[in-house]
């Protein structure tokens, strides 16, 4: 059952939270990393042979980058469980459509490095806000031709270079996405890339590592002399068959309702080491109050109902920062978040969307520059209301939790959810032990 056929999840509807009657017990299998499928199946259209991709997410911002890969000439056999990339020359004159999908956005680009024409770019609306100027200026200085009517943003097109010098530098402060994509394209530039970042501050390091790792594992020599410098050698890339791991954060929403709700969640395939930010929620999840066990490779959380609050920088790990947020929202205690600035850049401005949906619960919660800090509020000081969720799949999941504990909340579009995890309200559901 697709998102859309359960009551209240299609398009502007509005779907009913369901409150947890009690403790909860379950095991929650989530689909695969978007981070890592999407970094598989870039490097998969420019490998040295054709790639299997085990356990690849199936989901909007997957599809988008299947949809690009094909736009650019790629063959991608998706039919069944297992994914087959068959690599080949990168065809110019395409057009790509990156959604809301900062994977898209940000990794497509450089391989146009290696096209043989122009490629143009456009995304959703949103999507036309979202930072991307450090990188395209990285794409001129590399001998790349920008057009993006002066903007520095969505939409635009890049037209390949003749030659390109073997050095690049990048403000990655507003994602470290941009580090990420010149990285991905780096080993099939003749000479490789050395990409340094001259921002002050570099969010989401592990994302970072996560590439790195990605490319040595296909064989590539990646260096890191320093902090803020990458040196990408030239080579083959050879991923061999990839299998791609359950993704952490998605996993975050079903840990946290364990705290919210009592009782215990399970995630089995949890990896023994990862670059997944995912990885840090056992840590975090503990201070909160849970306790959190790796046995084999299942992850159990379980809690009491009761939040502590707490304060984090969570700069290597944005992305899990709405699911912690929902967690500070119901604390017994006043929280802090920090190092968190560059989420204003995601799917929406993430600091005002939750501090904006706090207070529409009667909760305190004041976003700054660069971090939320939350006045704690027990769920039963807490009201229903119609939540917005701002095309971003993790407002949705930060209304979900939420709801767990405070009555008649509602989520207008929850169907958003399917830009990295298109079955959520059945999963909740299945949770929860009720139907969808
Ligand atoms: O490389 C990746 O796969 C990602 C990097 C991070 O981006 P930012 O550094 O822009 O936060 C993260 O938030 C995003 O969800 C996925
Ligand atoms: C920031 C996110 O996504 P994107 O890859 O679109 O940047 C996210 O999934 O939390």
């Amino acid at each position: 059952m697709t998102a859309g056929l359960v009551p209240g999840t299609g398009p502007g509807q509005v779907w009913d939270a369901p409150v947890a009657s009690g403790p909860l017990d379950a095991t929650v299998s989530v689909p695969g990393s978007k981070s890592l499928t999407n970094r598989f199946l870039v490097l998969a259209a420019i490998a040295a042979e054709p790639v299997t991709v085990r356990g690849g997410l199936r989901s909007r911002d997957s599809d988008l980058m299947i949809g690009a890969l094909r736009g650019l000439g790629i063959e991608v056999d998706d039919s069944g469980d297992e994914w087959r990339v068959t690599p080949g020359p990168l065809r110019g004159g395409a057009h790509v459509d990156c959604g809301l999908a900062g994977t898209v956005m940000r990794f497509v680009p450089p391989l146009v490095l290696l096209a043989d024409g122009p490629v143009s770019f456009d995304g959703d609306e949103g999507a036309r806000v979202r930072p991307m100027g450090p990188l395209l200026d990285a794409l001129r200085a590399l001998g790349a031709t920008v057009e993006d009517g002066g903007t520095g943003t969505l939409p635009f097109t890049v037209t390949p270079p003749a030659a390109m010098p073997a050095e690049v530098e990048v403000d990655s402060s507003s994602s470290s996405q941009f580090v990420t994509g010149l990285l991905l394209t780096a080993p099939r530039l003749r000479h490789g890339l050395t990409v340094r970042h001259t921002g002050e501050t570099l969010p989401s390091l592990p994302h970072i590592d996560m590439t790195c790792e990605t490319l040595r594992e296909a064989g590539i020599r990646v260096d890191q002399p320093d902090e803020r410098t990458w040196v990408v050698h030239p080579g083959e890339i050879r991923p061999g068959d990839v299998r791609v791991e359950p993704d952490l954060s998605n996993a975050g929403p079903f840990m946290a309702a364990a705290l919210v709700a009592g009782g215990t969640v399970r995630i089995p395939g949890w990896p023994d080491v990862t670059t997944q930010p995912g990885a840090y929620y056992p840590e975090l999840l503990t201070r909160m109050g849970a306790t959190c066990t790796l046995d084999g490779d299942v992850m159990t959380v379980s809690g009491t109902g009761r939040i502590a609050g707490i304060d984090a920088d969570l700069s290597p790990a944005g992305e899990i920062t709405p699911t912690i947020a929902a967690l500070c929202a119901l604390a017994d205690g006043p929280s802090r978040l920090t190092g968190i600035g560059h989420l204003r850049g995601h799917e929406t401005d993430r600091l005002a969307a939750i501090a904006t949906e706090v207070e529409r619960l009667g909760g305190t919660c004041h976003a700054d520059d660069d971090s939320l800090t939350f006045g704690g509020m027990p769920a039963e000081g807490l009201a229903g209301a119609v939540m917005e969720t701002y095309h971003d799949h993790r407002m949705a999941t930060f209304a979900a939790i939420v709801g767990l504990a405070v009555p008649a909340v509602k989520v207008l579009d929850v169907g958003t959810t399917s830009k990295t995890m298109p079955d959520f309200p059945q999963m909740w559901a299945g949770m929860l032990g009720a139907d969808a």
